[in-house]
């Protein structure tokens, strides 16, 4: 307490207030975004350690790509439990994000705080001390659910204790950790990778430190003030808002969070929640948009480029395993740097213009990602050398690599000289490590000897540029708008007795079509093929396009409590105006809300 109440003092006579550059345009006009707001720098310490949750997030879902390469060989992981320590942590992110919502209303946003990084610590210590499998299966399972309650609750946490003309920027802050915990651990599995044995324990077990760190940090802040005035602790509560308003006078604030609270009473007292938020037209088309969000950014392929990049990338032409390890690392980094452009952009420019942006261009790079593996495909070598079968496998019957590459049980054998590829052929995969053939030529050659190469699950092909193009030109897109904007939105849209079971159920929402997505895309490609299924995520998109353009409104400098009037058919002919001028194309304008609205 004494350590960071002091800093935030020392700072403040250090420093003076941060004030704005200009007003925010747009929005309420209330007091609360007159000019010249100041921001006290408390705020940012208070985003930072909450945003730790954000980057555990980002690393603990990042990092495992990596350190499955030695884990594999190490211990002996065959697909089955590949698969199992991979998705088993996104699974119970998707159960503690759920069971979080309750926890969030009971306990309060900092002790859920400080329960998910006591979690995230004590997985760290069972990943890096791990003696087999199953104890690191225990470990990644502890993790995701301690990435379950943290990407609920800190979102939340940091709206609520944010000043509104800036609140999309620090929530949005949570979202560049997520992205910076995926590239520092990108980062950490190319650096460790050079460990002849016990890599990954490093690799698994660094996230102790940002947990530890952010523990001891919350042990040491305040609960959220518009947690503490539900719980009907005022004085705490008034306290707190001074405390993290600086010198401000928090009346008005404070009364009108008083006053919501007070009116919510009504809809948001007795019964299950859910069932309220259901029964209750506004909540219920919040939980709509809010879960709707986050489904489609999940759909929109995020992550089959995260976690597949470096497959993707094998597709263009990249063939060794180090290599693709950092090159994997420079597609977060990209991811990252772009998160960066949606910080600075969602206070100028809105959630709702952003979101819109940035689904637009991530739908023409995915078209363009397609269109290149449609081209791969189309000059796809052929197989020239059919070497005797002792497995008389379906591999045989392939005639050239393309198809060859779509059935998991077969790889492409070549030679390769310059850009001329010859004698290929396509083989069973060796079932114990998919490095090798099962037999023949390509099943003992060291990588590239003889010039001879092993493609498994990609071809060789000269569009390796486009597809490189594509990723990065997604990432661009898909970063400053898709990536954050579902995070930030969903903190917003719901009033206060609906908004832990809100942000729960939505988040809830983001892992499961998460697990959805990340384990049938292998499926899908092989159904529908590699330009199949980016074309697929390409009418997705479009899809989320139509839902944003139709029900998203705009949220940017409005306080909270006045953001549910954005769902009701209530809302004055002053705010319309105002919301109109703010951001044209509002949804009140579009006659498909009416439709929306009837929900
Ligand atoms: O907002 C985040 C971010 O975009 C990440 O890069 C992605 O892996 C997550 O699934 C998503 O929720």
């Amino acid at each position: 307490m004494f350590a960071l109440g002091s800093l935030s003092r020392r700072l403040k006579a250090e420093h003076g207030e941060w004030s704005l550059i200009g007003p925010p345009s747009g929005g309420d006009t209330s007091n609360l975004l007159d000019q010249n707001i100041s921001t006290p720098y408390f705020i940012y310490v208070l985003a930072f350690f909450s945003a730790l949750g954000g980057f555990l997030f980002g690393y603990d879902t990042g990092v495992v790509s990596g350190a499955m390469l030695p884990l594999k060989r190490e211990m002996n992981l065959n697909a089955l439990w590949q698969e199992l320590l991979v998705s088993s942590t996104v699974g119970a992110a998707a159960l503690s994000a759920l069971s979080g919502g309750y926890l969030n209303g009971w306990l309060g946003r900092r002790i859920c705080i400080l329960v998910a990084s006591f979690i995230f610590s004590v997985g760290g210590i069972v990943l890096s001390l791990a003696q087999d499998k199953v104890v690191l299966l225990v470990g990644r399972v502890t993790v995701g659910l301690g990435i379950g309650i943290a990407s609920m609750t800190v979102p939340v946490y940091i709206a609520e204790v944010s000043p509104p003309h800036m609140r999309g920027q620090l929530v949005t802050i949570n979202s560049l950790f997520i992205t910076g915990g995926q590239f520092v651990a990108s980062v950490v599995d190319g650096a460790f990778s050079y460990l002849s044995r016990d890599g990954w324990r490093y690799m698994l077990g660094l996230s102790i430190i940002p947990a530890v760190l952010q523990f001891f940090g919350f042990v040491f802040l305040p609960e959220s003030p518009r947690w503490l005035l539900q719980k009907g602790r005022s004085d705490e509560a008034h306290r707190v808002l001074s405390q993290i308003r600086g010198n401000q006078n928090i009346d008005e604030e404070y009364d009108k969070i008083k006053a919501s609270i007070e009116e919510e009473k009504e809809v948001g007292a007795g019964g299950v929640v859910i069932l309220r938020i259901l029964r209750h037209g506004p909540t219920r088309r919040a939980l709509i948009v809010g879960c709707c969000l986050q489904m489609f950014q999940q759909l929109s392929g995020i992550n089959t480029v995260m976690y597949y990049s470096a497959t993707i990338l094998q597709m263009g032409g990249v063939q060794d395993d180090k290599q693709a390890i950092w090159l994997a690392a420079a597609t977060s980094a990209t991811n990252f740097v772009f998160t960066l452009v949606g910080v600075w952009l969602v206070e100028k420019v809105g959630r709702r213009k952003l979101v819109l942006g940035s689904l637009l261009g991530t739908g023409l790079s995915l078209t363009l990602l397609a269109v290149s593996f449609l081209l791969s495909a189309q000059n796809s070598p052929p197989v020239t050398f059919h070497p005797y079968d002792p497995q008389n496998s379906t591999c045989r019957q392939y005639g050239s690599c393309e198809l060859c590459m779509l059935d998991p049980n077969c790889g492409f054998c070549y030679r390769e000289n310059g850009t001329v590829v010859f004698e290929t052929s396509c083989v069973p995969v060796n079932l114990a490590s998919t490095d090798h053939a099962a037999w023949g030529r390509c099943s003992n050659s060291t990588e590239g000897s003889d010039n001879l190469i092993w493609a498994y699950n990609y071809c060789p092909t000269s569009y390796s540029w486009v597809v490189l193009m594509g990723l990065v030109l997604y990432l661009a897109s898909f970063a400053p708008g898709m990536g954050p904007m579902p995070w930030t939105v969903n903190s917003e849209i719901y009033p206060l007795w609906a908004r832990s079971t809100g942000n729960a159920c939505s988040a809830a929402a983001n892992w499961i079509f998460n697990v959805l997505v990340s384990l049938t895309f292998l499926h899908v490609a092989q159904f529908l093929t590699y330009y199949g299924a980016f074309f697929m995520y390409t009418g997705l998109v479009v899809l989320a396009l139509l839902f944003v353009f139709a029900c998203l409104p705009e949220t940017k400098g409005l306080q909270l409590e006045d953001i549910e009037n954005l769902f009701t058919g209530r809302w004055d002919q002053k705010h319309r105006l105002q919301q109109s001028l703010s951001a044209p194309g509002h949804y009140f304008s579009f006659p498909i809300l009416s439709i929306f609205q009837s929900l």
